[in-house]
């Protein structure tokens, strides 16, 4: 017999405000918010179903909780789990997408960073979850741009893979392996990766398919295209008031669409040669990532947390306790087969809830702008210089200089 503990307390909504602040072109402040987390089960697949003795193990008790219903094996495991958002089989990607990214994804509008990534077991629905929450986001982009136009939006692309621990532009495949390098001000970035301008939405959806396509993907016993590396897809949002409004600054912020490479046993996807190679290197990054989690989680969050043991880690640390809004969907296969390794999931959706983030709206003063709006001030400033019975020239030049001095100054939050 099994044995209930009491739930894992889910994330009270109560205490977490959801919507940092923003005031375009004023102030940015840091807003403290916790990772959200949602679970989604994927119905059994045809491998599965073809197994006779096959059961499901997992069954979505209410719209955040999660109960397990296999046999017991382990009396000190949890049976209830709670989080943010559950999702059946049933569940179509819009709903997963609505509850469980859009938010996040749409704050990057607004000038906040945003990440959203699919972690779970390999086979679970991951890519098959982000490729549809990829699209949804980048319709409603289009659509916020459309109905916006008082402002200018520009809309960058660059992804990269991290396979067998390196890093390959996915817009420029025959590029080399690419190095990451510190900067003091934006953490890690990634020398010479490619970066494009979408021209549209028709554009951006054609190069989001380039990057999938180069993607390294490869047959296994339990996935026959199981994706072999992380695959990262960075748009950079960029917007400003129109030129008419004199307002010289712009938000800007990156928006992630994470699909992590599948934990995986070898027993289980009968990996041998290159695969079992690839199946070592994606497992030690994942177990990185774990125990960044679980570090970050922790009630003291002190010590050290090994952002640096991978490049997954390193490449996503802002998104990981720092400077980002971040949505981690957890996907699992409802299979008694593959229950243990759901277990593995859950914990680390578990622990992730506990992570707290510190975003802040992102706002950039180009030099170009700057420079085009001082040439107008200083324009103006002469002109008024040249008609006495105004304002004497002395006041206006204290003026000028007392509004500068309050701050109208260069970027605060810069990203990029
Ligand atoms: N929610 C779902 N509904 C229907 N089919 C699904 C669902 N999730 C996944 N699938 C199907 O299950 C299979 C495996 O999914 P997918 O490739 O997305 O898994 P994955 O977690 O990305 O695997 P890997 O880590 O090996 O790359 C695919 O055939 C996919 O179409």
């Amino acid at each position: 017999m099994s044995t209930s503990r009491p739930p894992t307390p889910s994330t009270p909504a109560s205490k977490i405000q959801r919507t940092p602040t923003v005031t375009p072109g004023g102030s940015s402040r840091a807003q403290e918010e916790k990772i959200l987390v949602t679970v989604r089960v994927r119905p059994l697949s045809k491998r599965e179903l073809a197994m006779k003795d096959q059961k499901v193990a997992w069954e979505c008790a209410d719209s955040q909780t999660i109960l397990y219903k296999g046999p017991q094996q382990d009396r000190a495991a949890p049976t209830s789990y709670t989080f943010d958002k559950v999702f059946g089989p049933a569940c179509q990607t819009d709903l997963v997408y609505e509850d469980g990214a859009k938010d996040v994804a749409m704050s990057a509008l607004t000038g906040i960073n945003a990440t959203i990534f699919a972690y779970g077991q390999t086979s679970s629905g991951k890519t098959f979850t982000m490729r549809g929450v990829t699209e949804s986001a980048v319709r409603d982009i289009y659509k916020h741009i459309e109905n916006n136009p008082e402002r200018e939006f520009i809309i960058k692309i660059s992804a990269m893979e991290i396979y067998n621990e390196n890093v390959k532009d996915l817009l420029r495949p025959d590029s080399g392996p690419l190095r990451l390098l510190d900067d003091p001000e934006k953490g890690t970035i990634v020398e010479k990766l490619d970066e494009e301008i979408a021209k549209d939405s028709q554009h951006l959806r054609h190069l989001i398919g380039i990057c999938e396509e180069q993607r390294q993907v490869g047959e296994t016993a339990l996935n026959d295209a199981s994706s072999r590396s992380h695959q990262i897809i960075r748009l950079t949002v960029e917007s400003r008031l129109r030129e008419a409004s004199g307002c010289v600054k712009s938000f800007v912020a990156n928006l992630n669409f994470v699909d992590l490479a599948g934990s995986e046993r070898a027993a289980q996807t009968h990996a041998i040669g290159a695969r079992l190679k690839e199946g070592g290197h994606i497992n030690r990054s994942l177990l990185t990532l774990t125990t960044v989690i679980r570090k970050l989680s922790s009630e003291k969050r002190s010590g050290h947390i090994p952002y640096r043991d991978s490049k997954l880690t390193r490449i996503l640390q802002l998104s990981l306790g720092g400077n980002a809004r971040t949505a981690i969907i957890c996907t699992m296969s409802p299979a008694l087969t593959h229950a243990e390794q759901s277990r593995n999931t859950l914990f680390f959706a578990t622990c992730a809830k506990e992570v707290t983030n510190t975003a802040k709206v992102n706002m950039v003063v180009s030099d170009k702008q700057l420079v085009k709006h001082l040439q107008t001030e200083v324009a103006r400033l002469e002109a008024e210089l040249r008609t006495p019975d105004r304002a004497s020239s002395s006041d206006i030049l204290a003026r000028k200089i007392k509004q500068d001095g309050n701050g109208d100054g260069r970027a605060t939050e810069a990203t990029r």
